[in-house]
């Protein structure tokens, strides 16, 4: 008979480390990306002195349930992530603070165990893969493509936030503006799909953006996304007028009850990251018909595996998939096209600010995360493939440090003074 015991690789540290980097005055629904993106980088260490990589959002009530967890993670193996969850969930009872977490009017509800959760996930991934010497794709099923493509992401934009220097990109807060930001993107990524974030001017002239686009890129797939900024009335009227224009159109009035109105008139398809925001939205929007696409996050959906269960649930109702995205380091990138690559049913270009950040700026090693012809090649070293560069680390917690505490206090990356959540209310 087999022996089938193993011995358990034990996490002896956690350590957390918050960082901040610098972010351009992008516009959305909610206001001005804020001057510096707030973020937290896992280290998670076995006893082994193998150490795995993960990141997360960078708020002060986030970072505080960050600390309950890893403290609750201490002793367990590795490879028992299944064990993870409850003993976060035990942890956070203990913990009454309201607050945070990063996504600041966009994202109401989505489940603060799941987003304790994804970090410690993603770092467990990363030391079993270093031990098995296999890249993460392979401990999520094995990569079906050996490149993850990614959409070009443009935003409506300030040249500079008040008293600080401008960026490469300038500014951009006309049709003009958008299209040649636009053409450097593409010139410079190879993207092949293009997301307009929305709901910042008149939706007439977001319209005209859209229609400028497609008149520069014949081809080329677009979507917009207001974040909820529009009516019922508004989301129908700008559906029918980008009527085969648009591959999508992204969370363009709040709530299941909106976008299933919305739905039943719009001619294209509706995704999401707003509404449907964790496993327990899913039901309700499935009943009422909400949306055609979930927009997947593994900062919000618990991590890399926990991803994976909600693709099963959405080919068993037959959705489509992608992924969304915010201000975000190497690791994440790394865990995004990890986990891109290892999905089978993932239907459209991904979402990420990547080329938004300072490519200075970073906490992993470069080389090994490059855009070629709008996609990433998934890191063929083991684990997540990418290493820490510890003085880069050292770097961006002393600008998190310096920043000040007003920024801190805030949500992390965006304008918004308010404790908890600002949902977004229609203003068209
Ligand atoms: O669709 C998206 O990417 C988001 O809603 C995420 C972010 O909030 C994005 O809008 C941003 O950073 O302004």
């Amino acid at each position: 008979m087999t022996n089938n015991r193993f011995d358990a690789e034990r996490i002896t540290r956690i350590t957390i480390t918050p960082v901040a980097f610098h972010d351009p005055p992008l516009l959305n629904a909610v206001g001005v990306h804020e001057r510096w993106a707030l973020r937290s980088i896992v280290q998670l260490t076995t006893e082994s002195g193998i150490t795995g990589l993960g990141e997360s959002y960078g708020d002060e009530a986030h970072l505080r349930r960050l600390r309950h967890g890893a403290d609750a993670l201490i002793g367990a193996d590795v490879f028992a992530v299944n064990s993870f969850r409850p003993l976060i969930r035990q942890a956070l009872a203990a913990d009454s603070g309201v607050g945070g977490h990063g996504m600041s009017g966009m994202v109401t509800g989505s489940s603060t165990e799941d987003r304790v959760l994804s970090p410690f996930d993603v770092a467990a991934l990363d030391v079993q893969g270093k031990i098995l010497r296999r890249p993460v794709t392979d401990l999520l099923g094995g990569a079906v493509r050996a490149a993850v493509p990614f959409s070009g992401y443009l935003f409506y934009k300030w040249a500079a936030h008040p008293g600080a220097d401008g960026d490469i990109w300038g500014e951009a807060l006309t049709t003009a503006g958008i299209v040649e930001q636009a053409k450097t993107m593409v010139a410079d990524y190879g993207f092949d799909a293009l997301k307009l974030k929305g709901g910042v001017r008149p939706p007439d002239e977001e319209c005209a953006a859209i229609e400028a686009l497609r008149a520069e890129f014949p081809d080329m797939p677009l979507r917009l996304d207001p974040n909820a900024a529009w009516t019922v009335q508004t989301s129908i009227e700008i559906g029918e007028r980008l009527n085969g224009v648009l591959e999508y159109l992204e969370d363009p009035t709040p709530g299941l009850t909106g976008m299933a109105e919305v739905r039943r008139k719009a001619p294209m398809p509706l995704a999401t990251n707003m509404c449907v925001v964790s496993f327990d939205d899913i039901a309700p929007a499935v009943d009422a018909g909400s949306v055609d696409i979930i927009l997947s996050d593994h900062h919000f959906w618990g991590g890399l595996r926990r991803s994976q269960s909600l693709a099963a649930i959405t080919e068993t109702f037959d959705l489509g998939l992608s992924m969304h995205s915010n201000s975000h380091l190497g690791i994440s990138l790394a865990a995004m096209v990890h986990l891109a690559a290892a999905t089978p049913r993932l239907d459209y270009a991904c979402d990420t600010h990547w080329p938004w950040k300072d490519p200075a700026e970073d906490v992993v090693v470069p080389g090994t995360l490059e855009f070629s012809d709008g996609a990433v090649p998934v890191p063929t070293g083991a684990g997540l493939g990418v290493e820490l560069d510890e003085d880069a680390l050292g770097r961006l917690h002393e600008q998190y440090v310096r920043c000040g505490q007003r920024d801190r206090d805030d949500t992390g990356y965006m304008q918004s003074i308010e404790p908890d959540f600002r949902p977004v209310t229609p203003r068209w």
